[in-house]
């Protein structure tokens, strides 16, 4: 009996990220379209040929989007929001201007993938939107694919997730109510997947994992129904979480087959072994596609045989979901702690897994034995490892107490002990932390891990980006400094490669969006920091200025969602082993003079479990964890914390426990908003709600920004505002930044007189407040 394995998707990237260089390329006019394209076909048929050449049944073909894969969808169904003119999606200039924008209209909004660090450009629906095909790529690829002689297993968000995951652009609008148009165009899609020999195509519906209203869940039937009038057989894909609430009505849809993510969500697997009908596909994703530690092969193998004595070849084995989200190859990672290293399977591996599965399944255990034998190994050797718990790291923990959860004192008296400490004016400006991560500093950093360059002149050059970036401060006129971040190559790697209990790759580089990638590090063991992390950088800058500088720390959270993490111990447990390292460095740099420090919590919203049911267990963790990290200092200290995904309507108590003094948040794409949400529940603390959208090249006016400041007022009282840019500025250019700096700064100083011309007697400020 053959049994057939595949994954859900592989990443795009490139082992080299080769994508990433041709796209930057082409962007840059240095690459024309053809030879993009050349490029991107190379990189396609690689991708093919590992799976080919692992032994896998299918090859998974459509998830390899230039950009993304939603915005794909959105060519594929034509579903092209009308600011952007008559668009022939075919054309690679039209496609990127959906993803990146153009003169004529600003990119389609991006965010996160459910609770990945992968972000998906929304899709934007209105009422009179109608579909049709408008791109051959996917065509093109499945010709490509058999050309190049394997099986394509062609892939497509599904319906109902396209259209979940967009947003009604008019208030009100229903974009279910469009489902009907979209049904024809996916039928049609599927019927010449058909007529090019497709034998199955799997269609992603990971929305069934999150909380549906019923009528997201009754329009599947509708949907389904429609769908299985092309002919063809359909591989429903499910993952991030459980679906077997939803066994029985997802067994009456007429498709040929169900993919479930059992690394999230191995107890869903009786529901299904009940409920699913046996003549059908059933394929278990046993092999973890989000996390890099190797499969314990026997425990899977005994998952899978539980399920192969009711199904026969019927069981497909595969990974949890697209190993979008893990690096490339575990090859040429010879830097890593050989211990550590024989713990991980990166997606080449993770290949190997899924097939040596299947030949478990299908032949037996003995046909297996040396693969079973050496993941046995590596399971105990990493669960017994002395080198994983340290037991002055647990003896900390341990001896934790609720008041190092606290401030000293409540905000009020802070925040008068703060004014006491820093004179700063009425709108204070400031920035996020980074400056441009400039050719220049990504190319001393290189040299210096290559050994080319030595520690000391790395240093010197470091201090230099410093100085610069104090210059320009200074002569902007900003009121709170910062010193620019130039020394980290990415906010989590750069503490997790100074953190003991984390290992990190060499290329073991991950999508983040577009062309943009992120290493995360590998958090393994007990986390302990050796010594300060960030320290003599803030100190130096602080030396160079009268002008306080604000030091800059990852958080907890953050630190925990963009690393890959250990799984033998509860998150919430790593959070504060994180928490108490984070809070150590709090505390050097509060002694090394230093008045203000920012804990960036930019992924405590991404962090939100899937279902609303587990979300108060998770804040309740989450905000202990940031506490624990901010609570060890004075009063006089000001703790800011920042968050750039605004959705965070819904958690706002949550966000207001954590307790800073200040919260930076982005808010300018939408135009203040959120702050709407901050004053219908009394956020009591200071904001600096984003005025300067740092995703665009464009430079935001001077009366952008007032108009801005101005909505900001009507909703917060002017003396609690801070005046920044929604995130830091390390993907844009010097040049962008000063112009966008100094009109932040003009419109904060127009915004001061404003309000002191009404010498306090404005309604909207009851007492001038120092220049
Ligand atoms: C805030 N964001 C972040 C997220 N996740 C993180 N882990 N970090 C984040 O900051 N998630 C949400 C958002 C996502 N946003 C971004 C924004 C920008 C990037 C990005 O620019 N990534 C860079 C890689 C950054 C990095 O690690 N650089 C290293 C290595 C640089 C490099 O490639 N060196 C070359 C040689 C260069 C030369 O010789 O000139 C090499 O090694 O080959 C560094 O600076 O040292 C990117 O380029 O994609 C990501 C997410
Ligand atoms: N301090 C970081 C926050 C990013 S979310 C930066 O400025 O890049
Ligand atoms: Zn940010």
């Amino acid at each position: 009996m053959a049994i057939r394995t595949h994954v859900p998707g592989f990443p795009r990237i490139g082992a080299h990220r080769e994508l990433k260089s041709a796209l930057e390329a082409h962007w840059a006019g240095d690459l024309d379209a053809a030879d993009l394209e050349a490029t991107a076909a190379d990189i396609r048929r690689g991708r093919w040929a590992r799976q080919r050449d692992a032994g896998l049944g299918f090859v998974t073909v459509g998830d390899f989007p230039l950009y993304d894969h939603v915005l794909d969808t959105i060519a594929l169904v034509g579903a092209i929001p009308p600011r952007f003119g008559a668009t022939d999606a075919n054309d690679l200039g039209a496609y990127f201007a959906l993803a990146r924008g153009s003169a004529a209209s600003p990119a389609l909004e991006m965010t996160k993938w459910f609770d990945t660090n992968y972000h998906y450009l929304v899709p934007e629906f209105t009422a009179g939107m109608t579909f049709r095909i408008s791109s051959e790529r996917l065509f093109r690829e499945v010709d490509e694919a058999r050309a190049f002689g394997v099986e394509p297993k062609p892939v497509l968000v599904g319906p109902l997730t396209f259209l979940y995951l967009g947003k009604s652009v008019a208030p009100g609008f229903d974009r279910l109510s469009l489902l009907e148009r979209l049904l024809p165009v996916y039928v049609e899609v599927l019927a010449r997947l058909k007529a090019q020999g497709v034998e199955w195509v799997q269609v992603d519906e990971p929305i069934l994992a999150l909380d549906l209203a019923e009528p997201w869940l009754e329009a599947f039937g509708l949907a389904y129904r429609a769908l299985a009038q092309a002919g063809v057989n359909i591989l429903l894909a499910t993952y991030f979480g459980s679906v077997a609430e939803h066994a029985t009505r997802l067994a009456a849809l007429p498709v040929q087959g169900l993919h479930l993510d059992l690394a999230r969500a191995p107890e869903q697997l009786d529901a299904f072994l009940r409920d699913w009908p046996a003549d059908r596909v059933l394929s278990l994703g046993v092999v973890d596609g989000r996390n890099i530690w190797r499969a314990d092969l026997e425990k899977a193998l005994a998952t899978l045989e539980i399920a192969g004595k009711q199904r026969g070849d019927k069981l497909w084995v595969s990974a949890s979901c697209s190993l979008l989200h893990v690096p490339v190859d575990l090859a040429g990672e010879d830097k890593l702690d050989p211990e550590v290293r024989s713990w991980l399977a990166f997606a080449q591996q993770k290949l190997a897994e899924i097939v040596t599965l299947g030949r478990g399944l299908a032949e037996g255990a003995d046909a297996i034995a040396a693969e079973l034998d050496a993941s046995r190994a590596a399971v105990r050797s990493h669960g017994k490892s002395d080198r994983v718990a340290n037991p002055l790291v647990r003896k900390r923990l341990a001896a934790i107490d609720a008041a190092q959860y606290e401030r000293r004192s409540v905000f009020a008296i802070r925040h008068a002990a703060q004014r006491a400490r820093l004179p700063l004016p009425l709108f204070p400006t400031t920035t996020i932390g980074s400056f441009p991560q400039t050719p220049e500093i990504r190319a001393a950093r290189a040299k210096w891990k290559r050994r080319e360059m030595k520690s000391l002149a790395y240093l010197e050059a470091m201090r230099a980006e410093i100085r610069r970036a104090i210059e320009i401060q200074e002569s902007l006129g900003l009121d709170v400094l910062v010193h620019g971040e130039a020394e980290r190559n990415d906010m989590v790697e750069y503490f997790g490669e100074q953190l003991h209990g984390y290992a990190f790759s060499a290329n073991g580089w991950v999508q983040s969006y577009g062309s943009r990638c992120v290493k995360p590090p590998i958090l393994w063991g007990d986390i302990h920091r050796p010594e300060p992390m960030t320290v003599e950088w803030t100190a130096y800058a602080q030396s160079l200025t009268s002008r306080p500088v604000k030091a800059m720390l990852t958080g907890p959270i953050t630190m925990l969602q963009w690393s890959f993490v250990r799984t033998d111990q509860p998150r919430s447990q790593t959070a504060t082993q994180l928490a108490l390292a984070i809070r150590d460095e709090v505390r050097d740099l509060e002694k090394a003079g230093i008045g203000l420090i920012q804990i960036d919590e930019p992924a405590i919203r991404e962090g939100l479990p899937l279902r609303a049911a587990d979300w108060s267990a998770y804040l309740a963790w989450a905000v202990g964890a940031f506490k624990l990290a901010a609570s060890g200092v004075q009063d006089a200290t000001q703790i800011h914390t920042h968050m750039c995904y605004s959705e965070f309507h819904d958690i706002l108590p949550s966000i207001a426990a954590l307790d800073a003094d200040v919260i930076t948040i982005e808010t300018s794409r939408s135009r203040m908003e959120l702050l709407d949400a901050f004053r219908a529940f009394a956020y009591p603390n200071e904001i600096g709600p984003g005025v300067y959208d740092i995703h665009s090249p464009r430079i935001p006016p001077t009366g952008e920004i007032l108009d801005l400041l101005e909505k900001a007022c009507d909703v917060v009282d002017p003396r609690r505002l801070w005046v920044n840019p929604d995130c830091g500025l390390k993907t844009r250019h010097w040049p962008e930044v000063q112009a966008a700096l100094a009109n932040m700064v003009a419109a904060a100083r127009e915004m001061r007189s404003r309000y002191l011309r009404a010498s306090g007697v404005h309604s909207k400020v009851s007492s001038p407040v120092a220049m």
